[in-house]
């Protein structure tokens, strides 16, 4: 366990049963000595700090701040990296669902169209870089409102600690500059709400999620934590369900 804010980590020994102090690390490359694979839940800095070094080493990397991909360099570097060392860049599907089926119809260019819509109580958006940049009162904000749309290339720097969904639902199916998106800041919402909705040559899809902000963080959906854990659980699993 590594945090660049050691406090972090006391937290998370204190409430985690079992585990002591040797999961302390105070550099994450060295994580890459003793595991297997590395979860990163910190942000897009972690990743573009140790995404490459630690795929170099062979040790696979699930990540959560996959928005950082954003960046075509970055993303190109971590796929020639996993390629040459074989580990393996894996991206959970998250706070989201459907990413299976939107892989599936992108198989031969069967897919036309992918929306992403994502609607958070304003306090979950706040301090996203767009946010401050475009002086977007969130607390003035009475009923539901459109505050962001553009693709999902666009909508991750603008809000690094929202919007990582819209990437791994882009990396499954168009691509960052053809999936659309769209952020609603909603003061009548209590949940985060994701919808996808898809369409091409294998039909019309429509995926729909209201799930919980998590109780400690209102950017980030408790699902997230939980579908992370199953995503670990899965690679060891003797009967694997879902691509
Ligand atoms: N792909 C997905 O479905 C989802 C992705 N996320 C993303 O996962 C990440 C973690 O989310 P939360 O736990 O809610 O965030 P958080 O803000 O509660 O915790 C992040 C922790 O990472 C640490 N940190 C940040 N940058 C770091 C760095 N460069 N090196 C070391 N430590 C660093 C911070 O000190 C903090 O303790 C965020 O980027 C979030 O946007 C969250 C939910 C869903
Ligand atoms: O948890 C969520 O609802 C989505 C999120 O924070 C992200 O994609 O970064």
């Amino acid at each position: 366990m590594y945090d660049r804010n050691p406090d972090r980590v006391d937290d998370a020994l204190r409430s985690t049963d079992g585990v002591d102090e040797t999961a302390r690390y105070d550099d994450p490359l060295a994580l890459a000595d003793t595991c297997d694979v590395v979860v990163e839940c910190a942000g897009h800095s972690a990743v573009e700090r140790y995404a490459v070094p630690l795929l170099e080493t062979g040790t696979d990397l699930l990540a959560l701040s996959v928005g950082a991909l954003a960046d075509a360099d970055l993303h190109e570097a971590i796929v020639r990296t996993a390629v040459a060392s074989g580990a393996r860049f894996e991206v959970p599907s998250g706070a989201l669902a459907g990413v299976d089926a939107i892989k599936g119809a992108a198989v031969h260019g069967q897919l036309d169209e992918v929306v992403f819509v994502t609607i958070k109580p304003p306090a979950g958006l706040a301090g996203a870089p767009y946010i401050e940049e475009h002086d977007v009162d969130l607390a003035a904000i009475e009923e539901k409102r459109l505050v962001f749309e553009g693709s999902a290339r666009e909508a991750a720097p603008a809000f690094p600690a929202n919007i990582n969904v819209a990437m791994a639902l882009s990396l499954a199916g168009l691509g960052a500059d053809d999936t659309v998106v769209k952020i609603f800041a909603d003061p009548d919402e209590t949940d985060n709400v994701h919808r996808i909705e898809a369409r091409g040559g294998a039909g019309s899809m429509a995926f729909a999620f209201h799930t919980h902000p998590h109780p400690a963080n209102p950017r980030t959906s408790y699902i997230a934590a939980l579908s992370t854990i199953a995503s670990l659980r899965r690679r060891t699993a003797p009967l694997v369900v879902g691509t």
